[in-house]
């Protein structure tokens, strides 16, 4: 998908966030316990945050794994660029994956070949990867970007009449 086929813009608050983390938290005590999170960096970060602090999980290790704006355009996909792996023994059993988002299913596809026992959650789903992902919260149409919150900030915007004019 290039970046113009994404027509809808789906901003999330971090307190939208936090509260969708912690729904998600929430399925996942019908999954764990689990021995430890591997969060994908970037976006994993902050819902791996919120999940370990949920679920009293203290381990957290990570997978770097880059696709997006590689080429200077944040909505364009690139190659999948592992820039570092997770130091797990084995396939992954007992471990919690997170990340923010599956979009096309690319990233995580990827992650699950490196932890195929794994499982693998994120926050938002769009169609093309929901197979992918064991649970997820809150899906999206597969033309929407999500704005997540360290990507926003606060900014005048002008009434809705002088749009309209
Ligand atoms: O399902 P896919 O089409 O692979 O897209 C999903 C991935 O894209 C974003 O990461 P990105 O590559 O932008 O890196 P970042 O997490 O560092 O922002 C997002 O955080 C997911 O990891
Ligand atoms: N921020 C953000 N990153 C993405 N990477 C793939 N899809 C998306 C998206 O909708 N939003
Ligand atoms: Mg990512």
């Amino acid at each position: 998908m290039s970046s113009d086929s994404f027509n809808k813009s789906f901003p999330v608050s971090w307190e939208e966030l936090h509260r969708t983390a912690k729904a998600l938290a929430w399925r996942l005590t019908e999954v764990g316990p689990f021995d430890g999170i591997v969060a994908i960096t970037r976006g994993g970060l902050v819902p791996a945050a919120v999940v370990a602090r949920e679920l009293s999980i203290r381990i957290i290790d990570t997978i770097s794994v880059a696709s997006y704006g590689v080429e200077g355009d944040d909505k364009e996909r690139g190659r999948i660029n592992v820039m570092k792996n997770c130091e797990i023994a084995g396939k992954g059993a007992g471990w919690l994956i997170v990340d923010d988002l599956v979009d096309t299913g690319e990233t995580a596809k990827a992650v699950r070949s490196i932890l195929p026992d794994a499982h693998f959650a994120t926050v938002y789903a769009k169609p093309a990867g929901r197979p992918l992902v064991d649970t997820y919260v809150t899906e999206v149409s597969q033309d929407t970007w999500i704005h997540f919150p360290w990507d926003l900030e606060p900014r005048p915007v002008e009434p809705i009449s002088s749009l309209r004019r």
